[in-house]
């Protein structure tokens, strides 16, 4: 289409007209068709979305920075915003402009450092109470060793730690499967995104054309999204008891240190002008459930994946864990706190490289909010052979940043930034001059800018804790089944079994007792 502002830009010629590249982008294996691009086009790509439509598919460092921290010139888009509604109500996923500057405002507090670290407790005991469980199971057996679904028995873990850390809220899910609450969100995500059908993807992209009442309209009737409509109904019903409960203990004069509450407790405190509403409090919940659950999970899984995948890593963590705690011990303590696990260069090189190597948010989709001119880190050659140093874009634009693509940059990573290797960091082969504002280790798994992921150091303590616990108490190994696991695109990045799509998530992995 030689009227297309995007025309100088080069990218693969899409096979359906009605679909553009929207099945190589979000129905096969995550970031297949993009690494395949990248290598052929480069770090901007030009794909197509339904009739015609065109999108850019960006990689670039500089590029994906301007667009990411450019405050609210480019906005989240709308259909993103309307998944965000969908799952969690209308907070923080789903404001814009000068609404998210008031939500993001209020509920930054309950997440800075000095916050994060009353977490560490919680996920050291919820990531022990799996262990037991596995204990317990490994001796009832006949065997020195068991196989775990890692995705199951994770997902109960990490919904008892952001339900205690973040609201002070006990699903008990690791020993009770019944909590009503816990089954709407177990699962969630690969129930409601994994595999769209050709239909679902058109009409996903359709709703770009359709204004957001309409479209909040069209999905509150659709009895196909009932497993949302039920989540969003437990969901409220349940944040509705927390806020009273959380009102009470404050005006009591005790209050816990739960992210919820330290929100709430802001909110007090705000003018009648800028104070969340009740309905705005009750999305923020269901926002952390939905954030924060199996976001982690996933990300713990990808890292159980690698450990299992690499014995001598195992052994070199687990010396550096052993070493760790003999220093807390000797200083008279018995757990870690956040200071102890960010001192392990191991541990940390770990979990930078499970988030470098699996950024489970597989895409960022942003629409230009104003006419803009994008910058470029580096110039490319056009369609017509002209070489472009910025790429002006109309208001409308629509782009799909890709961290998978990004955090395999080989001029920031190193040459081998397509495989999976901690040395990189332990080495210090990293280029970390000029880092883009991106939140964590220069990589852009938790996005940039207004819009950032507000839980990334919720998320990497609880990476940390896990990691720690599972090593201590065991050795886990590969199962024949492993080479079988893909990284299946779900909105997050999920573990499945390559001719057993349809069990949904898994990662079977064996354990062992670790020797004494
Ligand atoms: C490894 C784990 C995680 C990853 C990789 C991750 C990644 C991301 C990314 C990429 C975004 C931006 C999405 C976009 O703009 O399109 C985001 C937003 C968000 N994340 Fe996370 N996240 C993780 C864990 C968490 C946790 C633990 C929480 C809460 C406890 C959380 C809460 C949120 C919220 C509320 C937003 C919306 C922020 C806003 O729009 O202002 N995330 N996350």
């Amino acid at each position: 289409k030689l009227s297309s502002p995007l025309r100088n830009i080069p990218g693969p010629k899409s096979e359906s007209f009605v679909l553009g590249h929207l099945r190589e982008l979000l129905q096969q294996p995550a970031g297949l068709a993009e690494i395949e691009w990248q290598r052929k086009y480069g770090d901007i790509v030009r794909i197509k979305a339904s009739f015609g439509s065109e999108q850019l598919l960006v990689a670039d460092p500089k590029a994906l920075q301007h667009i990411l921290c450019s405050g609210y010139k480019w906005r989240r888009s709308p259909v993103r915003r309307e998944m965000g509604r969908l799952t969690s109500g209308k907070g923080l996923a789903w404001a814009d402009g000068e609404t998210h500057k008031r939500h993001r405002k209020l509920m930054i507090p309950g997440f800075r450092a000095s916050e994060t670290k009353h977490f560490v407790p919680i996920f050291f005991a919820c990531a022990e109470a799996m262990s037991t469980e596995w204990k317990k199971t490994i001796s009832r057996s006949d065997e020195k060793s068991q196989v775990f679904d890692f995705t199951d028995h994770l997902s109960h873990a990490t919904l008892d730690a952001i339900g205690l850390a973040a609201f002070d809220y006990d699903f008990g899910s690791i020993h009770n499967h019944e909590n009503e609450l816990a089954k709407a969100y177990q699962g969630l995500t690969a129930k409601a995104f994994r595999a769209p059908s050709n239909m679902g993807l058109l009409v996903l992209d359709l709703f770009k054309h359709v204004p957001s009442t309409v479209m909040e309209f069209m999905n509150d009737h659709n009895p196909r999204l009932k497993a949302l409509h039920h989540v969003a109904r437990v969901g409220n019903d349940v944040a509705k008891q927390l806020i009273a409960q959380k009102v009470e203990e404050i005006e009591q004069g005790t209050p816990n240190k739960d992210i919820y509450t330290t929100l709430v407790q802001s909110n007090l405190q705000e003018s009648s002008k800028t104070r969340l509403s009740g309905e705005e409090l009750v999305a923020q919940m269901r926002n952390l459930l939905f954030g924060g659950h199996e976001t982690t999970t996933n990300t713990i899984c990808w890292a159980a994946y690698e450990l299992a995948r690499n014995p001598t890593l195992q052994d070199k963590l687990r010396a550096e864990i052993k070493s760790t705690e003999r220093k807390i011990k000797d200083r008279g303590q018995s757990e870690f706190r956040l200071n102890d696990l960010e001192a392990m260069p191991l541990l940390n090189a770990m979990c930078k490289e499970t988030l470098r190597y699996y950024p489970i948010a597989i895409h960022l989709f942003r629409t230009a909010n104003e006419d803009d001119v994008i910058p470029l880190s580096k110039p490319m050659i056009g369609t017509t052979g002209k070489v472009i140093t910025n790429i002006a874009v109309p208001k409308g634009t629509q782009i799909v940043g890709s961290p998978q693509l990004y955090n395999r940059n080989p001029e920031i990573f190193g040459e081998d930034a397509s495989e999976f290797n901690t040395d990189r960091w332990i080495e210090g082969r990293i280029k970390t001059e000029d880092t883009l504002g991106m939140p964590y280790a220069n990589l852009v798994t938790f996005a940039a800018g207004s819009r950032s992921c507000i839980g990334w150091r919720f998320a990497v303590a609880e990476l940390q804790t896990f990691i720690v616990v599972l090593l201590r108490n065991f050795v886990i190994e590969s199962t024949p089944k492993l080479a079988k696991i893909r990284r299946e695109s779900a909105l997050t990045m999920v573990p499945v079994i390559e001719g057993e799509l349809d069990k949904g998530t898994q990662l079977p992995l064996r354990v062992y007792l670790v020797a004494e």
